[in-house]
């Protein structure tokens, strides 16, 4: 049995204004959503909450817009979507507290949904600030957390609400758990994890714990590029966290104390410009212009990548090995995502992969389905990978 409270727990919800956290941190390029998984994750409880009869108000945050409202990261391009994923209508409402969204809310009907404005456009969200938190509270009966790629965040939404009335763990909450527990509750060794991506300064961080769980820890993406600039290596324009050098270099001692190898990247490839098709080159490490950005590793690192693979047991990843969105970027991320699949199919690697933007590479690779379970979560499932409670997680604990 769950120790937490699940939608099973909830009783009768007919007409109950149910607050729903959900993550729509969905990958958009040109204002098009270009990976749905999020939103297809939680679908299913979004659809049970409004076949019981509840009214169902979506809470969600989209990029890091720090506390003021800002067009782009609105979630009204979202909305469409999330109606046609569910298969239900989905208004919006422009705002996630005061008169508007209460309006929005009371007006559903029975089983209606409202997607509320980015919770983010206000600074009390990230400070799970109490006044905003109340604000959230007055327009609900029951809170329910579907969100685990966000339960990291001891946010007001998804952390102080749960505080405030009747809290439950959505289905894909539910699922996520249980899935990793299985996959990765008791590892085979050696273990592998590859950290990449751009998320540097959050993620860097849960990296000093990480090392004393893994046997190795490939680094690439943006993330490679503060280690390299640690290391004395010049990286020119490339995507760098400068100050964390000294958290980099804690890091690498760290992985050495725990007989963890660190895997930098031996080879580039480096561009003059950050667009499709860009002309570039791959170059090694000592060779990186002042002009240049790194966005992708190269051959040689794609090798020591999948040298690693085929000898561990196990693979925890997050975060591509560069700025795969955008072609030819994509080669290493999209080689060692199908290198990884092809261990498992094979039935020598069980592979765990998460992030909204990994995941969306493991569908760009067209492997998604070939690794052995794929989590909506980047950072909050390297946390739990971690062994650290999960402040989303930990509010909805039955007392
Ligand atoms: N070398 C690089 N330079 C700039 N951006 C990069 C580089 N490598 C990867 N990225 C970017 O990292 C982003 C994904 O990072 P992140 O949000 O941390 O991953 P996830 O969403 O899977 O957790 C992608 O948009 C990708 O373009
Ligand atoms: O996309 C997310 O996390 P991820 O990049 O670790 O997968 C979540 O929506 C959390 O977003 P945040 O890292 O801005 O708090």
């Amino acid at each position: 049995m769950a120790s937490f409270r699940t939608l099973d727990d909830a009783g009768d919800i007919t007409g109950k204004r149910v607050l729903l956290r959900v993550d729509l941190n969905v990958p958009v390029h040109d204002g098009r959503v270009t990976d749905r998984t999020r939103i297809e994750r939680v679908a299913g409880t979004i659809r049970e909450l409004s076949d019981k009869g509840a009214r169902v108000a979506l809470l969600a945050h989209f990029g890091r817009p720090k506390g003021k409202p800002v067009p782009e990261m609105s979630l009204g391009q979202i909305a469409g979507d999330v109606a046609e994923v569910i298969g239900k209508p989905v208004e919006f409402c422009e705002d996630c507290i005061g008169d508007k969204a209460a309006h929005a809310i009371d007006s559903l009907g029975n089983g209606g949904i409202v997607l509320l404005e980015n919770t983010r456009f206000y600074a009390g969200e990230e400070k799970n600030d109490a006044d905003f938190t109340a604000e959230l509270a007055k327009n609900g009966d029951i809170y329910v957390n579907d969100a685990f790629s966000a339960a990291h965040r001891a946010h007001a939404s998804t952390e102080g609400l749960a505080h405030h009335m009747p809290a439950y763990a959505g289905r894909a909450m539910q699922e996520e758990l249980e899935a990793l527990e299985k996959a990765l509750g008791r590892p085979k060794r050696p273990v592998l994890a590859i950290v990449g991506g751009a998320k540097v300064s959050t993620k860097i961080d849960l990296l000093a714990n990480l090392v004393k769980k893994v046997d190795a820890l490939v680094i690439g993406g943006g993330m490679a590029n503060t280690f390299l600039h640690a290391k004395g290596v010049a990286i020119g324009k490339s995507l760098c966290e400068a100050d964390l050098a000294e958290t980099a270099r804690r890091i690498m001692t760290e992985a050495a104390s725990s007989a963890c190898a660190i895997v930098l990247p031996q080879d580039v490839v480096v561009a003059k410009e950050f667009k499709e098709n860009a002309a570039c080159e791959t170059l090694p490490l000592d060779k990186v212009p002042d002009d240049g950005m790194i966005l992708d590793v190269g051959p040689e690192s794609i090798a020591a990548v999948n040298e690693w693979i085929d000898k561990a047991e196990t693979l925890v990843w997050n975060g591509p090995l560069g700025a795969f969105e955008t072609k030819p970027f994509d080669k290493a991320t999209v080689a060692c995502a199908r290198h990884a699949a092809e261990a498992t199919k094979a039935g020598s690697l069980v592979s765990v992969a998460g992030g909204g933007d990994t995941v969306s590479a493991l569908h760009q690779a067209g492997v998604a389905d070939d690794f052995s379970y794929v989590s909506t979560a980047g950072g909050a499932f390297l946390e739990w990978m971690e062994g650290k409670e999960l402040p989303g997680v930990t509010a909805l604990k039955k007392a």
